[in-house]
């Protein structure tokens, strides 16, 4: 399996913030997506999770499911966790898990991998911070996508929440899957970097 980007351009609210971009990532690999504030890395972890157009250059995936598209392969965590303060942290996995569809993974294990097996009936917007990206990582391993798109991951998460995270990458790697990153700090893991837009 193997994603490649060739010629990426992006335009945001009519400016040109990256274009000419290359990369590729083969199965078990991690690219780590570099750059200053505003370089562009959030903007391509979208345009690859087909959140948003490219305004040149083509993103595709070789080797993957020839049934679903590339975004029906990703899995986007963004900057801010996707939760419904209101539902259980079980009802969230649920939710998810249903919206996604797919071949899904027991949830209690995927909570008990987390660290919030203790915390299945409390309600999200009880939730520290870490624990609510604890909890949208549970996500990554209940629905199996080959492809995790990872907006600095390891925000919010203390040492212990970094270490059980990079367990849990090298998993998903060793399975063949491919992790795109964007990180202003180290990964935690052996990555490839790609530098957008200068040295941040
Ligand atoms: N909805 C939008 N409309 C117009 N411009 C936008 C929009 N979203 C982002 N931008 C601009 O696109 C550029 C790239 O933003 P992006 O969030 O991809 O950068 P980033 O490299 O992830 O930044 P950071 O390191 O601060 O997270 C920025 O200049 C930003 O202001």
């Amino acid at each position: 399996m193997q994603l490649s980007g060739r010629g990426v351009g992006c335009v945001r609210g009519g400016r040109e913030v990256f274009s000419g971009l290359d990369f590729d990532a083969v199965a078990g690999e991690a690219v780590a997506v570099i750059g200053r504030n505003g370089s562009g890395k959030t903007s391509l972890l979208r345009l690859i999770a087909g959140l948003l157009v490219p305004a040149g250059g083509t993103i595709a995936l070789k080797g993957g499911d020839a049934e679903m598209t590339l975004p029906e392969q990703c899995h986007y965590l963004g900057h801010r966790d996707a939760l419904k303060p209101a539902l259980t942290v079980a009802e969230n996995l649920s939710f998810w898990a249903d919206f996604l569809g797919g071949e899904c993974s027991d949830a209690a294990e995927s909570l008990a991998k987390v660290g919030l097996a203790h915390a299945t009936h409390l309600p999200a917007g009880f939730l520290s911070a870490g624990q609510r990206r604890r909890l949208s990582l549970a996500r990554l391993l209940t629905v199996r996508r080959p492809v995790w798109l990872l907006d600095e991951p390891t925000n919010a998460l203390d040492v212990a929440g970094q270490d059980m995270f990079g367990g849990l990458m090298r998993d998903h790697l060793a399975r063949g899957g491919m992790i795109v990153a964007a990180t202003h700090g180290p990964l935690g893991l052996d990555a490839r970097e790609l530098r957008i837009g200068g040295v941040a």
